[in-house]
């Protein structure tokens, strides 16, 4: 049996340990040791409240875990996956990383295989992503993700060990369209809520969903992408989700933005800095993204909503 290790005990860490914990040995591994003994004396965590952890499932923060794991499964934020590498680079040489963070690093506009790649140039990357809220994960509720690996034949084995009765992983090659679909749509989602919170209307999010996935294929296709994997679950698929529901942060953080109220602060919320990242990145490429520059102005407090609107109205009238 493989052990995994999911490293980073947030809500979505927890809820794929929770998800994965029974039949397969696995460790929920955190950098908090206090946090970590409260979660094993409860077997609860606080950003996921209500899912008792299994009892089968180790909790532990001691770094020796990550060494001895045969798999990882990365799930901290993605501004944070740098320090995290680099913090346990020789215990993480020649494994296979699987990165379930969504997002740009705004310091050297890299996805995470990228990142992964230049911190642990050892390690073999994957990128697990899709439409999954952590809760419906914990919960055992039917969710469909895509499993990204280089290698067909190790991704057709992760994908076995990795998926469960509920959980079904479909596995594609293509690691740069996976993670930029869970990264971008991030962005999107926000535009999405603060069209919404601003009082602009469902008509005009659904506009700016489907531009905003213009956007995303735009930028994707540019880096490498194909299209297939946006149209797919890592793209459209997780787009639809969170840029439809209250149950994403980012969606959230963007209905407070439109409504003009401060978010609650510590709160994980990937879209702000990967919009910043992706404008950035759009610029050095020179790829028109307005939804994406949008974004990344409002994070920013230059704009309003009502600014942004009329900005992106006042284009010049173009072909679809
Ligand atoms: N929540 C969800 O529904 C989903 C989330 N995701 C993605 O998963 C990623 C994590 O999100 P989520 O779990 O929700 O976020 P949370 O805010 O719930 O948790 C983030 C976790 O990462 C840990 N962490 C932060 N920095 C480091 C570090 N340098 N080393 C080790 N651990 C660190 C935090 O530890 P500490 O508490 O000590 O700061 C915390 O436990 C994001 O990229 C998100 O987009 C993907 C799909 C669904
Ligand atoms: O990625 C997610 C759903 O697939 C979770 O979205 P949020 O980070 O916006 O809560």
């Amino acid at each position: 049996m493989s052990g995994i290790v999911v490293a980073g005990a947030g809500a979505f860490g927890t809820a794929l340990a929770v998800a994965l914990s029974g039949t397969r040995e696995v460790t929920l591994w955190g950098r908090d040791g206090p946090a970590m003994a409260r979660l094993s004396g409860t077997r609860s965590n606080p950003r996921l409240l209500a899912v008792p952890l299994p009892p089968a499932l180790d909790v532990t923060s001691d770094p020796a875990a990550l060494e001895r794991a045969d798999i990882l499964l990365l799930a901290v934020p993605a501004q944070a996956l740098r320090g995290f590498l680099a913090d346990h680079a020789e215990a993480l040489a020649e494994k296979p990383l699987v990165a379930c963070g969504k997002g740009i690093d705004l310091e050297t506009l890299e996805g995470p295989t990228a990142v992964i790649a230049h911190a642990i140039p050892s390690a073999r990357p994957l990128v697990l992503t899709g439409p999954s809220f952590a809760a419906d994960i914990a919960r055992g509720l039917p969710t469909a993700l895509t499993l990204a690996c280089a290698d067909p034949e190790e991704g057709t084995r992760l994908q076995a060990l990795l998926s469960t009765p509920v959980l079904r992983l479909y596995r594609t090659t293509d690691l740069v369209g996976a993670e930029l679909g869970g990264a971008l749509k991030n962005v999107v989602a926000i535009a999405c809520g603060a069209c919404l919170g601003g009082g602009f209307g469902e008509s005009a999010r659904a506009a700016l969903l489907t531009r905003g996935f213009a956007e995303m294929r735009r930028l994707a296709l540019v880096c490498g992408a194909e299209d297939g994997t946006l149209m797919g679950l890592s793209g459209l698929g997780d787009l639809v989700l969170t840029a439809m529901s209250e149950g994403s942060r980012n969606y959230r953080y963007g209905l407070h933005l439109g409504r003009g109220e401060s978010f609650e602060p510590g709160v994980t919320v990937e879209g702000a800095a990967t919009a910043l990242a992706a404008a950035r990145l759009g610029q050095r490429l020179g790829i028109d993204l307005p939804v994406t520059d949008a974004v990344a102005a409002l994070v920013e407090g230059h704009i309003d909503v009502g600014s942004a609107v009329r900005a992106l109205l006042d284009r010049p009238l173009k072909a679809e």
